[in-house]
């Protein structure tokens, strides 16, 4: 008999039929369905599971105890504590790799966006007001060969220094644990404490995963330490940033602007301030949503899946220390 596994995302039908070469397929629309009966009574028998979004704790663990491989179909994992799976010898599967450079796209999007207010102005002449040749109102400020901070500097970092670099001429700041050699080497940036790169970046953009370290690193008092001037982009996760600081900050003029592509509550509510400020650009979390690399994401999740149950397992594991078991 094949094993039983949970789809809670729905994928594109030649990946849903690879998947069910090897397994019998339960298909949710997420992991807190309208049916939660039914979840929980082919949670039972579930191997694995796969999708997106949702919490994966010792709660969920507690009703799936045949679960042997958890798959997601993103990189962060910030939903899913590691510590209750590798309790119960659960595999954790993520996407890394396949997305990094549509993140970045999307990053470099929402530096110019908020720098050159281009969805702000771009709004005015919807609504018929370039009625004449532009003022010093409609105008924004230069990206080319300004300090760019990145916090975060790992696949994402990466990928976005070389655009900022080489595309855009500028210089290159980072707060990291350990200094990284390849970013060092190729695009000469520099490591620095969170204060300075704070004090000295024009855009900070942050393509931090969620831990227990990085929850509210960037509050009232850091908002307090950037450039009036300065650009603040999170692509990272939304708790990274206060987000009742930095609708304060950006209130107050304590910051320029905001580039947002990820929230402390997702979908954002309507009700939010960040709504209200001609100042903010904000997305609904489509740092890597294209075509092309959201069927690469789903395709890399499948493949993942097919890995861990069947023992061959090579890349892409959060939680490698359970495979040795
Ligand atoms: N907006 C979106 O749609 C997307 C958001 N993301 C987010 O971006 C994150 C990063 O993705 P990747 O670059 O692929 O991951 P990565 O693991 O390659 O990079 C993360 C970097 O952050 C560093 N880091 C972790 N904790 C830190 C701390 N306390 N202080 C300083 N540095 C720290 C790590 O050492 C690593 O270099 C994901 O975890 C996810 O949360 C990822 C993809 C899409
Ligand atoms: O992969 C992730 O972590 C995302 O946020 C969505 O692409």
């Amino acid at each position: 008999m094949k094993p039983s596994i949970v789809l809670y995302r729905s994928i594109p039908t030649d990946l849903l039929e690879r998947l069910e070469q090897h397994f019998t397929v339960h298909t949710f629309n997420s992991l807190t369905p309208d049916n939660p009966e039914h979840l929980k009574q082919v949670l039972q028998q579930a191997e694995g599971i796969i999708g997106t979004g949702g919490k994966v704790d010792e709660a969920f663990l507690q009703q799936a105890p045949n679960l042997r491989a958890a798959s997601t179909i993103s990189v962060g994992y910030d939903n899913f504590d590691v510590a209750a799976l590798n309790a119960h010898n659960v595999v954790l599967m993520h996407t890394p790799t396949v997305l990094t450079e549509t993140v970045a796209d999307t990053i470099m999007g929402l530096v110019l966006a908020t720098a050159r207010r281009i969805v702000e102005v771009a709004e005015r002449v919807k609504a018929g007001e370039w009625q004449h040749s532009i003022g010093p109102d409609w105008f924004g400020v230069d990206v080319h060969h300004k300090t760019m901070g990145i916090l975060g500097m790992g696949r994402i970092g990466l990928a976005l220094a070389q655009r900022a670099h080489f595309g855009f001429g500028m210089p290159i700041l980072y707060n990291a644990r350990r200094t990284h050699e390849e970013a060092d080497r190729r695009f000469n940036a520099r490591r620095c404490d969170l204060d300075t790169l704070l004090a000295e970046s024009d855009f900070i953009c942050i393509t931090l995963p969620l831990t227990e370290q990085t929850f509210h690193m960037i509050g009232a008092e850091q908002l307090a330490k950037m450039k009036k001037s300065g650009i603040l982009i999170n692509a990272g996760r939304g708790s990274v940033v206060d987000e009742n600081a930095l609708i304060a900050a950006l209130q107050n003029g304590t910051i320029h602007a905001a580039g947002l592509d990820v929230f402390e509550e997702e979908p954002l509510p309507v009700s939010s301030p960040l709504l209200k400020l001609p100042n903010v650009v904000a997305l609904p979390h489509i740092g890597s949503a294209t075509h092309e690399t959201r069927y690469g994401m789903a395709e890399c999740a499948v493949d993942n899946l097919i890995a861990a149950l069947t023992g061959t397992v090579t890349e892409n594991c959060v939680n490698p220390q359970i495979l040795k078991r």
